[in-house]
C-alpha cells in the first residue's frame, strides 16, 4: 500500500524501472534526494504575537541542471511531501527535456488566516532561510499553491536585497513589471487544456461537447476550465475546498471565476442568478464519480484513492495537480482501462514557460505571448509523441509508466556521463 505522496512517487519509479534502461546503481541513488533543508521562520502577527512555522525546501536531484520547482503555502505541507513534489519536479523537467533538475518548497501554514503584511513577512523569511541554496544558476523557486505572482515578487526582491542589485532570475512566475514573462499565470492551465486535446486524438474521441470536471478552481483549475471551454468542452463540473458544483448542460466557467474573485469562495454561487446557469451544489467526493468524458484533479495529491478508483465513471483522467492518484489507485484505474493522463506531462506547461521566463531574463529580453505559447505548445506536443513511442516500443502498461521510461533514461544517463562518485 503506497497511500502517501513519498511512496507513491517511489511506487511509480519502482513500477517504471523494468521497462526502463537505467543502470541498477544510478536508480538506487535517484530514489534518494541530494538534500532537503529545514527551517524555522517566527512571525510577528498583526495583533503583536509572534507564530513559529516550518518550511522546508528539497533538491531532489540536479544532473540535468540547476534545481526547478515551486514554492507551497500549506497546512498540510511535510517533509515527506515536499521530497515527493521535488521527485515529481526532477521526472517533468526531464520528460519535457529542460535543462532542469527538480525540487520544491513548502510551508506549513494557511495563509487565508493571514493578513498580506503577515504573508509578506513569511515570504521575506522563508526566502532569508533557504537564500543560501538558491539563485540562478543553482534552484531557481516557483508558484504552487497558495501562492503566485505577488509572493514571487517578494522573493525577489528580498533575494536581490541580500544581493545588492536586481536578481530577477532567481525566481520565475514573477508579475510582468518585475521581469515575468507574458503567459505563466495562463501557462499551467493552458498545457493542462493542450494536453486534453491531444489526449482526446488519441482516444479518437471529441473535445467538442465533451464533458468535462475539474476538481479545485485556483489557478490551474480555472485556466484549464476556461480555455477547455473555449475549445469547446462543456465543463460540468468544479469545485473548491467549500464544495462542487455541477450542471449537467454546463457551467459558465467564467461566471463562476468572477463569482470567486469577488466572494473568495465558490460556495454561495448557485444560489446567483446569472440567467444561464442551474448548477446544484454537489461534494467533492461526488465530483470525483462523475460520469464524465473526462475527469480532471487540479487541487491537492491522494484524492483519487482505491475506493474512488474503483468508483470513478469517467472515460479518462487528466492530472492538473500534482500526485493526485495514489499507486494503488492508478493500478485500479490500469485494470479497469481508464487512462491517466500523468502529472509530470500533463501540467507541465508551468514549467516550460517559468524556463522560458529564465531564458528572457538571462538574455535580458521579452518575447511576446504569441512567441511563448508557440513554444509552450512545441515542447508539450513533443513530449506527449515521446511518451506515446515509449508507450508503443516499450510496451509500456500505461501512459504514466511510459512518461517515466523517458524521464528516468534521461537523468541516468545524465547520472552516468557525470559519474556517480567526485
Ligand atoms: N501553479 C502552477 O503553476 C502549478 C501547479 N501545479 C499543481 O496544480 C495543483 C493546483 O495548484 P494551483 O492551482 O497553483 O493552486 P491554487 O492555490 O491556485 O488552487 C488550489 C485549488 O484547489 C482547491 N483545493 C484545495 N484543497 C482542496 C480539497 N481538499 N478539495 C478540493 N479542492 C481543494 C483550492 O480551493 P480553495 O481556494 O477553496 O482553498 C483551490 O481552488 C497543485 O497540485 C499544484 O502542485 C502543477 C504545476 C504548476
Ligand atoms: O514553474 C516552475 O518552475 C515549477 C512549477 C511547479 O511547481 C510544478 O510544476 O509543480
Amino acid at each position: 500500500m503506497a497511500e502517501d505522496a513519498l511512496g507513491n512517487m517511489l511506487a511509480q519509479m519502482d513500477n517504471a524501472e523494468p521497462y526502463a534502461d537505467i543502470d541498477a546503481d544510478v536508480f538506487e541513488r535517484l530514489k534518494h534526494p541530494e538534500r532537503t533543508l529545514k527551517v524555522t521562520l517566527p512571525i510577528e502577527r498583526d495583533d503583536g504575537s509572534v507564530d513559529v512555522y516550518e518550511g522546508y525546501r528539497c533538491q531532489f536531484d540536479s544532473a540535468r541542471g540547476p534545481f526547478k520547482g515551486g514554492v507551497r503555502y500549506h497546512p498540510s505541507v511535510t517533509q515527506d511531501e515536499v521530497t515527493a513534489l521535488a521527485g515529481w519536479m526532477t521526472w517533468k523537467t526531464a520528460l519535457v527535456d529542460l535543462p532542469y533538475g527538480g525540487a520544491k518548497g513548502g510551508v506549513v501554514v494557511d495563509p487565508n488566516d493571514m493578513s498580506d503584511r503577515e504573508v509578506e513577512s513569511l515570504t521575506r523569511r522563508y526566502t532569508e532561510g533557504i537564500r543560501r541554496m538558491i539563485g540562478p544558476d543553482m534552484d531557481v523557486p516557483a508558484p504552487d499553491i497558495n501562492t503566485g505572482g505577488q509572493e514571487m515578487a517578494w522573493m525577489m526582491d528580498t533575494y536581490s536585497m541580500y544581493g545588492g542589485y536586481v536578481i530577477p532570475d532567481v525566481v520565475t512566475g514573477k508579475p510582468i513589471e518585475v521581469g515575468g514573462t507574458a503567459g505563466r499565470v495562463e501557462a499551467t492551465g493552458r498545457g493542462v487544456a493542450v494536453t486534453t486535446r491531444r489526449a482526446f486524438d488519441f482516444f479518437d474521441r471529441r473535445l467538442e461537447d465533451a464533458t468535462i470536471a475539474v476538481q479545485g478552481f485556483g489557478n490551474v483549475g480555472s485556466v484549464t476550465g476556461r480555455l477547455l471551454s473555449s475549445m469547446g468542452a462543456n465543463i460540468v463540473a468544479v469545485s473548491d475546498v467549500s464544495g462542487a458544483l455541477h450542471d449537467p448542460d454546463g457551467l459558465d466557467v467564467m461566471a463562476i471565476e468572477q463569482y470567486i474573485s469577488e466572494n473568495g469562495v465558490m460556495a454561495g454561487y448557485e444560489d446567483t442568478d446569472n440567467g444561464y446557469d442551474d448548477a446544484d451544489q454537489i461534494t467533492n467526493g461526488d465530483l470525483l464519480r462523475l460520469d464524465v468524458d473526462a475527469l480532471i484533479p487540479a487541487a491537492i495529491e491522494n484524492v483519487i484513492t482505491p475506493d474512488v478508483a474503483e468508483d470513478i465513471r469517467a472515460d479518462a483522467v487528466i492530472e492538473a495537480a500534482n500526485g493526485p492518484t495514489t499507486f494503488d489507485a492508478d493500478m485500479i484505474l490500469r485494470e479497469r482501462d481508464i487512462p491517466v493522463v500523468p502529472d509530470i506531462l500533463a501540467n507541465a506547461g508551468g514549467v516550460i514557460v517559468s524556463y522560458l521566463e529564465w531564458v528572457q531574463n538571462s538574455q535580458q529580453y521579452s518575447w511576446d505571448l504569441e512567441q511563448v505559447n508557440d513554444d509552450l505548445e512545441t515542447r508539450l506536443a513533443r513530449a506527449f509523441d515521446e511518451t506515446l513511442d515509449a508507450y508503443t516500443a516499450r510496451d509500456a502498461p500505461d501512459l504514466r509508466t511510459a512518461a517515466y521510461i523517458v524521464a528516468l533514461e534521461r537523468v541516468g544517463s545524465a547520472h552516468e556521463m557525470r559519474g556517480l562518485f567526485p
